[in-house]
């Protein structure tokens, strides 16, 4: 029951992973619990509508920081979600302050994660320098690091699920993948009911990880309170699903109608004899859940002209293949990292399952349905 260590392939980097991703979620629990929980005006719209908080950019900027202390400035590439524009305007000066505050405090916290924080607290041009550093568009040569700060934006507005996604691309193959999911509990399952997620599983969320060729992922505990993160340490490897019977299989589907098209998903499961509800999960934790065995199925179908970004996928994408499961586009082809900032020729949606029987009958339903459906 013992985690990768240092000996392993990609070791370090794993180890550091897992370690920022350990602090992200420390600071998102800090932003979400009571009353720094984000209010209407702390949530900021996207030029495509997305919103974009505190949270996101104080996890850009800490990892960034992180990053580069640890491997070295020069030697760091990160292709992450957001940028630092709205924050360097005249009008954003408190919400750099908040940014910079909590980027501070939690550095404040690094011993406990096994880190080196700062000497002196970071000034804003820093913070501000951390974020955009993050602007490397990727590609099929050379290592780069994959952030999503804050995935499922709108999970963690709403006290709902969302992840801190970091991953390693190499020579556009994704090695390590790292998934910190602060309201996953490592004990109780997902349920369509979202007031089961409430403040009584707060702390006991999860951290999953692995790095390719491994044939294991991991998971761990959230550090709880003033706890430190050991490492070595004792996770416990995570299985898919052994259930290959549609009748038994659970699907799950993005939350938003507009990320996802629940009718042509529910047409899929029906021609497949699915008989469970979908599982309507925010972010990357339906990777999570799939790679722990809690649900066999997750497809996504989104509208046409949509470009998936290769954040939203590549740790949720390693960690279920490690841990024996399937993922490829919705015509049965490997995702491919190496094209740069989006899954370039990606067909049709995204179809993850816990094993090849299932993948085969989705992916057959896709053939037969598509040219009658109105994607
Ligand atoms: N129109 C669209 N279609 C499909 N996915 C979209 C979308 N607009 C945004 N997304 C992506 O879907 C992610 C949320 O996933 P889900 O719907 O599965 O919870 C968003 O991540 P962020 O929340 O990090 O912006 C965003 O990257
Ligand atoms: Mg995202």
């Amino acid at each position: 029951m013992e985690g990768v260590d240092s000996n392993h392939m990609y070791g370090k980097e794993l180890e550091v992973g897992v370690r920022v991703v350990q602090m992200a979620c420390s600071l998102c629990q800090k932003l979400q619990k009571g009353s720094v929980r984000p209010s209407p005006e702390q949530v900021i719209s996207k030029d495509d509508d997305s919103p974009v908080t505190v949270a996101d950019w104080s996890v850009q900027a800490m990892i960034s920081w992180m990053l580069s202390e640890s491997f070295g400035r020069e030697n760091v590439s990160v292709v992450a979600e957001e940028d630092a524009q709205t924050l360097s305007y005249n009008t954003s000066t408190s919400l750099l302050a908040s940014v910079v505050a909590t980027v501070n405090e939690t550095l404040a916290m690094s011993a406990r994660f096994g880190l080196k924080g700062p000497a002196t607290p970071l000034g804003g041009s820093e913070v501000l320098d951390a974020i955009s550093r993050c602007n490397s568009t990727g590609g099929p040569v050379g290592r780069h690091w994959v952030l999503d700060p804050v995935d499922g934006t709108l999970g963690f507005v709403r006290g709902d699920q969302y992840v801190v996604a970091l991953a390693l691309i190499e020579n556009g193959q994704v090695v390590v993948g790292v998934l910190g999911c602060p309201n996953y509990s490592i004990k109780k399952k997902l349920v369509n009911d979202s007031s089961v997620l409430q403040s009584d599983l707060w702390q006991e969320g999860c951290v999953m990880y692995t790095s390719k060729g491994s044939g294991q992922s991991w998971m761990q505990q959230l550090v709880q309170g003033d706890g430190s993160l050991e490492w070595p340490n004792s996770a416990s490897i995570i299985r898919v699903s052994s259930i290959d019977n549609p009748v038994m299989a659970t699907f799950c589907e993005p939350v938003e109608k507009a990320n996802s098209n629940h009718s042509y998903s529910a047409g899929i499961a029906h021609r497949v004899g699915l008989r469970k509800q979908p599982l309507r999960v925010y972010s990357m934790v339906k990777y999570a859940a799939i790679a722990r065995g809690d649900a066999e199925i997750y497809m996504k179908f989104a509208k046409a002209g949509y470009k998936e970004k290769i954040w939203d996928h590549a740790a949720g994408v390693v960690i279920v293949e490690e841990a024996g499961g399937v993922v490829t586009d919705a015509g049965g082809r490997p995702l491919d990292f190496s094209k740069g900032v989006y899954l370039e020729g990606l067909d049709r949606g995204i179809v993850a399952c816990s094993g090849v029987n299932l993948h085969e009958k989705i992916i057959g339903a896709v053939y037969a349905s598509w040219d009658s459906s109105d994607l």
